[in-house]
């Protein structure tokens, strides 16, 4: 049976809503066909038969396991993984490893909440960031790869959320109090959506998102919250990524390499 709308929007607003409705999903399929485009040149240009692949999580990370599988004929990648990550390799048909029996990974590809112009990324977005980072940091060549909308010049450009700093619970607020006093800014308990309480990683911590002010030397700032009693890991990785694969509007791919040290 069908049911009347509760009300009627006057001819000239309804349009708009349509107008509205129209872009946004057609920005949001933009967006996905760039995380899969992104994703299935980083697989073709980076993986190679019978190699230690880690992958992180994400929705960007969907597009690169969908290219292992499509390429299972002829590559036999072995994946290591995060707790996340293990339904979508199993679901593929691809091998699952691990870091006991893989403990330096040919390769790693994992998706950024935003990358600059240096390749140091923003990521934890989903609240991953330390598994996500043990296992980029354990690989001979790290890979991210991001929609175009992650692309910036300087960190903070686009996203808009802070870094991600996973904590022991007992010593968030004084974790807290210390970030905001020496870099400014502002530091947040991240809270969960479907469930009362803070978001509880899969290390059984909390995350902080601090909103930064201005930050000259990322590769400090991330040593220097780092040795603070009580945190477990940052959303920072600088000078770990070798290349950014960025999905862009015109359909094209851009490439980019870190700079020669
Ligand atoms: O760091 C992450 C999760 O902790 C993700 O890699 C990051 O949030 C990007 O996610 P998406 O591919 O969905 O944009």
């Amino acid at each position: 049976a069908s049911s009347s709308p509760p009300f009627s929007l006057p001819s000239s607003l309804s349009c708009c809503t349509h107008v509205l409705g129209f872009s946004q999903s057609a920005a949001a399929n933009m967006a996905e066909e760039a995380k899969k485009l992104a994703a299935y040149s980083a697989v073709d240009n980076n993986v190679q038969n019978n190699q230690a692949v880690g992958v992180g999580s994400g929705s960007t990370i969907v597009y690169a396991v969908d290219r292992l599988a499509q390429l299972l004929g002829e590559l036999k990648p072995m994946l290591s993984l995060l707790p996340q990550a293990r339904q979508l390799i199993l679901q593929h048909g691809l091998a699952l490893s691990d870091l006991e029996r893989h403990p330096e990974l040919d390769v790693a590809i994992d998706g950024a909440d935003e990358v600059d112009a240096q390749l140091t990324l923003i990521k934890g977005g989903g609240g991953c960031l330390t598994q996500e980072k043990i296992i980029a940091g354990n690989s001979k060549c790290f890979v991210v790869i991001a929609d175009y909308r992650k692309d910036s010049s300087v960190l903070g450009e686009q996203w808009k959320k802070g870094v991600p700093i996973e904590v022991i619970p007992m010593a968030y607020v004084p974790v807290s109090r210390v970030i905001a006093k020496r870099f400014g800014g502002e530091v947040n308990l991240r809270m969960a959506v479907s469930k009362a309480g803070p978001v509880v990683t899969d290390n059984s911590n909390f995350i902080l998102d601090w909103k930064f002010e201005d930050v000259q030397n990322w590769s400090e700032v991330n040593t220097a919250i780092k040795m603070i009693p009580g945190v477990v890991e940052t959303g920072l990785f600088v000078n770990m990524a070798e290349r950014a694969y960025f999905g862009m509007e015109d359909g094209s791919v851009k490439v980019r390499k870190a700079p020669a040290n």
